[in-house]
């Protein structure tokens, strides 16, 4: 598998996002397949929980189908064990409760064994998670720190000094999949950032099509998606698992068009 920075190395990437178990995992494990052969930069797998603060509706839902297929941290390591010659690096988001539940220690050591490149944990932030973040940071496993529009500069400048892999930028104050992504004033948004912050940067929620790609693509390293393809993988659920995979395919690969092709003058 690839690492963080050598993802970022090929140019401005796409970091699709997935809840794994959703339908079920064996179908999560051929959309990882996939989004790899389509030369995504990244995927982000989503841990279900019960009560996932910082989602919208749609990946709400995505979590519970997940829990009601039996998901678990424990199946998603056996799931990513499994996967072969897939080389884009898999980022883990996830609540801490089960993350805790799990064991802190373990769940460091096993995600590392299944390749994860890195930890995204929401309702974890960079303060609070200093001596588990230090571990990841320490042992490999990239802590993925979140910003939004309201972040302050110091704040900024102390993430910036411990961020690994990238920094995910959100889009605006509100919760995945809210249609009102991006805000006005990404660039300066991201000025700021950068001023701050030597990681690539990475900006999600809200970005649903390829004319919100082209819109952002000039200020950003990587862009996040999560509910637009969420939203498919539920809507072909019941045509099966081929079906699924094949519209998130043709969705995605309009989206790393859009990505790739700079707008003509
Ligand atoms: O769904 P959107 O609006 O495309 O945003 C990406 C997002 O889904 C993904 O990165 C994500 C899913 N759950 C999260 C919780 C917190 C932060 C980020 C996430």
């Amino acid at each position: 598998m690839r690492t963080l920075s050598e993802a970022f190395d090929a140019g401005k990437i796409l970091i699709p996002y997935i809840a794994a178990g959703d339908p079920d995992l064996d179908t999560t494990a051929e959309i990882i397949g996939e989004l790899d052969k389509l030369g995504v930069g990244i995927i982000e797998v989503g841990m279900p929980f019960s009560d996932p603060l910082a989602d919208g509706p749609i990946i709400q839902a995505a979590s519970q189908r997940a829990l009601a297929s039996g998901t678990n941290i424990s199946r998603i390591f056996e799931m990513l064990e499994e996967l072969k010659d897939v080389k884009t690096p898999i980022v883990l988001m996830g609540y801490f409760n089960p993350i805790m539940k799990y064991g802190e220690k373990s769940f460091i050591e096993d995600a590392l064994y299944c390749g994860v490149s890195g930890v995204l944990i929401p309702d974890l932030p960079f303060d609070e998670g200093k001596e588990f973040y230090d571990i990841c940071s320490e042992k490999g496993l990239c802590p993925i720190y979140m910003v939004t529009p309201n972040t302050k500069e110091e704040r900024l400048s102390q993430i910036g000094r411990k961020a690994r892999g990238f920094l995910y930028c959100v889009s605006l104050l509100g919760i995945t999949g809210d249609k009102r992504g991006p805000i006005e004033g990404i660039k300066s948004y991201m000025e700021r950032v950068r001023s701050h912050v030597s990681v690539p940067v990475a900006l999600g929620f809200g970005i649903d099509s390829p004319d919100k790609i082209t819109a952002v693509r000039p200020y950003v390293d990587g862009i996040v998606i999560g509910s637009a393809i969420v939203n498919i993988i539920s809507e072909k659920a019941d045509m099966g698992r081929k079906a699924i995979v094949d519209e998130v395919s043709v969705f995605t690969s309009a989206l790393i068009d859009a990505l790739r092709t700079a707008l003509q003058p």
